[in-house]
């Protein structure tokens, strides 16, 4: 099972392992680039240790010619390591150098991975924030977002495999320097023996990879049931639903056929690896088999075919660790396609307005003309041919059945969302052409989801902009939503954690939540302040505390509610009645029970129930 849309998993399922081999370069750019970017004396530090450690390997292997040349000279062999000794030394201090270059390199390359990871995230953070608030109603943006964040974690491994596979490419050739001085025959040998061994690794990571690919709607899948089976949100509905076997059982079917797939492709990887494997050590074999051939021959002295066979060896260890890192490598940058994917479907839908500034003090009339609004994906508009004012100092009731567009049309006049078609102008300024961050500054949002941040009950309420009179201001706002015997409540006030994940954190109610999302906007002091179902989760009192007050509350500002309790908009200067994205009255209360239209019936409808 895979997704439909994922172009990303064709276009590696297609690559030749020719094509495959050729993403290597730019993966070790694009390790470099990070590096270089977040700690550039690391970067530095791994460079000159794995020079330093390469030069050292051939240092060591021309040493191990004298020292051998001494044993096997003929005659004494202690006299002639007497004679060699400088080399002994210099053998002993190159390998024990080495191995605190190598150590060194692979110090610097984990110090470098986490702070790269950091910088790969902080980039899908930057690209996702500063996107379009409608990027998320795409679902190619959602898709390519989650790839992302898998990808941006592996940048941590490339810069490790990285490391690896530069250390192991200087030793190697350092070791096949040393090879081909001593006979030019060993090289193409060398290098010959390693190519079946660098085929199926390749082939086989390419393997591992379509099977990922292939699994990750499953993996999703699996992820989705195992935390709406686990988590603290749905454990009452799973409980009084009886749901757990159900979702257990959905859980094995779907991690079955994961196992399944993966189980196929490991195998057929492990085939493709060990016939790889098995014609590089017939290659192995063969080269000594030359070497013995070369000694009997007369082509080398026995100290150089020691040398020989250490430099082989060396060389040949050398070569698989490449070849395996540079297998991972390629992995890795497979990932790293879909973080980079991210940043440039994240790029067109990055904020583009124009700069212009709304008014310091904010808009005396919001005016839509012609607005219409269609969701990215979506085969009808949820907003068509709207036409509204909406001045400073009114208040206005957006009422109307589910799904007839009241909440799309609040964040259209607020300009989260820019119109699809028509306008919508403050002061006659377009929103299109406004700077984005000016015009929300003065925009106090209850949004219909408002979020339950992890944090104190203060930073609750200020979200982390505190008005120059501190708390007076926090308890003034919590006062006015009601949230003020909330805070009263809670056992270190406003220093509480309302974290209630985190040991120590306070836990509220749904309604005491309202409470404190509606306190945010009304310490906000905008003077655009929307509300979408502002009470929803409240009792009756607290309920009636916010509406009673609303008016004095939205003194000086233009005000927006939204809510299906059709007895509160009486308080509201003029009430819009959306139908399927059209306003289809509009009016004052009292204006709307004369005509006796659809507000009139569904007010009707709401007092006979109640
Ligand atoms: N992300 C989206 N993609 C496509 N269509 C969407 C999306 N979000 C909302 N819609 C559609 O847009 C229309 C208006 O939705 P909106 O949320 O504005 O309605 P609403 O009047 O606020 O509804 P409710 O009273 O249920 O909150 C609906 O038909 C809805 O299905």
């Amino acid at each position: 099972m895979r997704l439909a849309s994922d172009r990303h998993f064709e276009a590696s399922v297609n690559l030749s392992t020719w094509a495959m081999a050729r993403r290597l370069p730019g993966a070790l750019a694009e390790a470099a680039r990070l590096g270089r970017r977040t700690d550039r004396r690391a970067v530095r530090a791994l460079l000159i240790c794995q020079i330093g450690a390469a030069a050292l390997t051939a240092t060591a292997l021309a040493a191990t010619t004298r020292v051998l040349a001494a044993v096997f000279g003929g005659g004494d062999i202690a006299a002639g390591l007497q004679q060699s000794l400088t080399a002994v030394v210099v053998l002993a201090l190159a390998a024990c150098g080495r191995y605190l270059l190598d150590a060194a390199a692979r110090g610097a390359a984990a110090r470098l991975a986490p702070k790269a990871v950091r910088e790969a995230d902080l980039e899908v953070i930057t690209a996702a924030t500063a996107a379009e608030l409608v990027a998320y109603e795409d679902p190619d943006f959602e898709d390519a977002h989650a790839a992302a964040c898998d990808g941006a974690e592996k940048t941590g491994d490339l810069i490790l495999d990285a490391q690896l596979l530069t250390s192991a490419a200087a030793q190697l050739a350092a070791a096949a320097t040393v090879v081909t001085v001593l006979h030019p025959v060993m090289l193409p040998l060398l290098v010959a023996s390693v190519i079946p061994c660098a085929w199926g690794a390749v082939r086989g990571a390419r393997i591992e990879h379509t099977a990922h690919h292939r699994n990750l709607a499953d993996a999703r899948l699996r992820s989705v049931f195992r935390s709406y089976t686990t988590e603290r949100n749905t454990a009452d509905e799973v409980r009084a639903g009886t749901m757990a076997g159900f979702l257990i059982r959905q859980y094995r079917i779907v991690s079955g056929r994961l196992e399944a797939e993966q189980l196929k492709a490991t195998r057929k990887a492990l085939v493709v690896q060990g016939v790889g494997d098995a014609l590089t050590a017939v290659g192995t074999a063969a080269i000594w088999g030359v070497l013995v051939l070369l000694m009997a021959a007369g082509r080398m002295e026995p100290a150089a075919a020691g040398t020989a066979a250490l430099a082989v060896r060396t060389s040949g260890a050398a070569l698989a660790t490449t070849v395996r890192a540079g297998a991972r490598l390629f992995r890795i940058s497979l990932s790293l396609d879909d973080w980079a994917r991210f940043l440039a479907v994240a790029k067109p839908w990055t904020t583009c307005r124009g700069s212009a500034q709304v008014a310091e003090d904010g808009p005396q009339v919001i005016t839509a003309t012609d607005v219409s609004f269609t969701y990215p994906g979506a085969d009808r508009p949820a907003l068509d041919g709207i036409n509204l004012d909406l001045k400073r100092g009114e208040v206005i009731a957006l009422v109307g059945e589910n799904g007839a567009g009241k909440s799309t049309l609040a964040r259209v006049l607020t300009g989260l969302f820019l119109p699809t078609g028509g306008s919508v102008r403050w002061d006659g300024m377009n929103l299109a052409d406004a700077d984005p961050a000016g015009v929300l500054s003065k925009v106090a949002l209850v949004p219909q989801d408002y979020t339950r941040w992890p944090l104190a009950a203060r930073e609750n309420i200020t979200l982390g902009q505190p008005r120059p009179d501190g708390d007076t201001a926090v308890h003034a706002a919590a006062e006015a939503a009601g949230a003020d015997s909330v805070i009263a409540a809670l056992p270190h006030g406003l220093d509480t954690s309302l974290a209630r994940s985190w040991w120590g954190g306070h836990d509220l109610s749904g309604g005491q939540w309202q409470r404190v999302a509606v306190a945010r906007a009304f310490h906000r002091d905008a003077p655009v302040l929307v509300m979408d179902e502002p009470t929803a989760a409240l009792d009756a009192r607290a309920e009636h505390r916010i509406y009673t007050r609303l008016k004095a509350l939205a003194h000086g500002r233009a005000t927006v509610f939204i809510t299906h309790r059709l007895a509160n908009t009486r308080l509201a200067d003029r009430i819009v009645v959306l139908d399927q994205g059209r306003v289809s009255e509009t009016g004052t209360y009292d204006e709307l029970i004369d005509q006796a239209g659809g507000f009139f019936q569904m007010l009707k409808l709401q007092e006979d129930r109640d």
